[in-house]
């Protein structure tokens, strides 16, 4: 096999995103604005997980396709909700980022994939910025906004007409490189502020219903820190990446339970110590991980 086709063999998943649960307008989004035909591995394994609700720790090298990984699931849902929603229900989606780059580059591929979904609104909040327009922007009502930790907060404290009480997502991108620029203490006060993960949100019909709060993290690495905002952030999260071979040889202590059709084994590690590729990464006690096994 020549080195194109089996680089293309390890990168990409042998289904389409239609398979995976998508909306078929989605899916002809990310075709004709991306250009994505077929999704890669972690999108195959990490969609329709994400699409059932479970907070999920996705720990996948860089160049994997993370970003659509967790912005087509969130879209999937916001684009379904009847009636639709609007500007006035403020944000939906928060996705926190490093950097300024990575909030645009982010906001770039949001605003190609919403293409013709009009009324999910995008947009950001990032290092120079402006602020008065950021508020502005804030006020008429953002449904997806990417946005760094430090300016996310200042707005948390200081614009008090940002609605957030219909938040339904925290997604922390990159979130070794967030708190490897030390927004770690930013990071657990915009956890305090935005609160309980049992939210309001309007149903159909407006009426007001509770809803659970799905959060995700994505780290090419793994260490101490990303292990201690996985504890305060998520909630039994599904593993999606992790290698087979990073679990330990004998799994005889280990509970293998059967999921939907893509998750493969139920695991349960009380402080299992995984050998990652980066550094060691010691796993919440009680954390429940489930590998999904990744389809080739
Ligand atoms: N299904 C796909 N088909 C074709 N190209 C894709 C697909 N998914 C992602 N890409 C492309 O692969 C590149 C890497 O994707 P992305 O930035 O989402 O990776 P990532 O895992 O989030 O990386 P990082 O850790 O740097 O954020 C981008 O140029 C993106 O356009």
């Amino acid at each position: 096999m020549s080195k194109k086709k089996e680089t293309v063999k390890e990168i990409f998943a042998s289904c389409c995103f239609s398979s995976l649960g998508l909306d078929s307008t989605l899916c002809d989004q990310l075709r004709e604005r991306l250009g994505f035909e077929a999704p890669t591995k972690v999108q195959a394994q990490a969609i329709p997980v994400i699409l059932s609700g479970r907070d999920v720790l996705v720990n996948a090298a860089t160049g994997t396709g993370k970003t659509v990984a967790y912005l087509a699931p969130i879209i999937n849902h916001l684009q379904s909700y009847s009636p639709r929603i609007d500007r006035s229900s403020g944000t939906f989606a928060l996705v926190l980022v490093p950097t300024s780059e990575l909030c645009l580059l982010v906001y770039e591929i949001l605003q190609k994939l919403l293409h013709r979904f009009r009324w999910i609104v995008p947009g950001y909040v990032m290092g120079g910025g402006n602020r008065s327009k950021e508020k502005a922007r804030l006020r008429k009502g953002i449904s997806i906004l990417v946005a760094t930790p430090g300016h996310l907060l200042d707005h948390l404290k200081h614009t008090s007409s940002f609605l957030h009480t219909n938040l339904r997502w925290i997604i922390f991108d990159e979130a070794d490189r967030i708190l490897e620029l030390g927004f770690g203490k930013e990071i657990e006060e915009i956890l305090d502020i935005l609160g309980s993960r049992n939210i309001a949100s309007i149903g159909e019909g407006n009426e007001v219903s509770n809803v659970k709060r799905q959060n995700l993290l994505l780290s090419a690495t793994l260490n101490e820190k990303v292990n201690h905002l996985t504890k305060i952030s998520l909630e039994t999260p599904v593993l999606i990446g992790l290698d087979e071979k990073k679990f330990p040889e004998d799994k005889s202590n280990v509970h293998f339970g059967s999921l939907e059709s893509d998750v493969k084994e139920e695991v349960e590690h009380p402080n299992t110590t995984l050998s990652s590729s980066t550094e060691d990464f010691m796993l919440p006690a009680k954390l429940v991980q489930r590998y999904v096994k990744g389809i080739s």
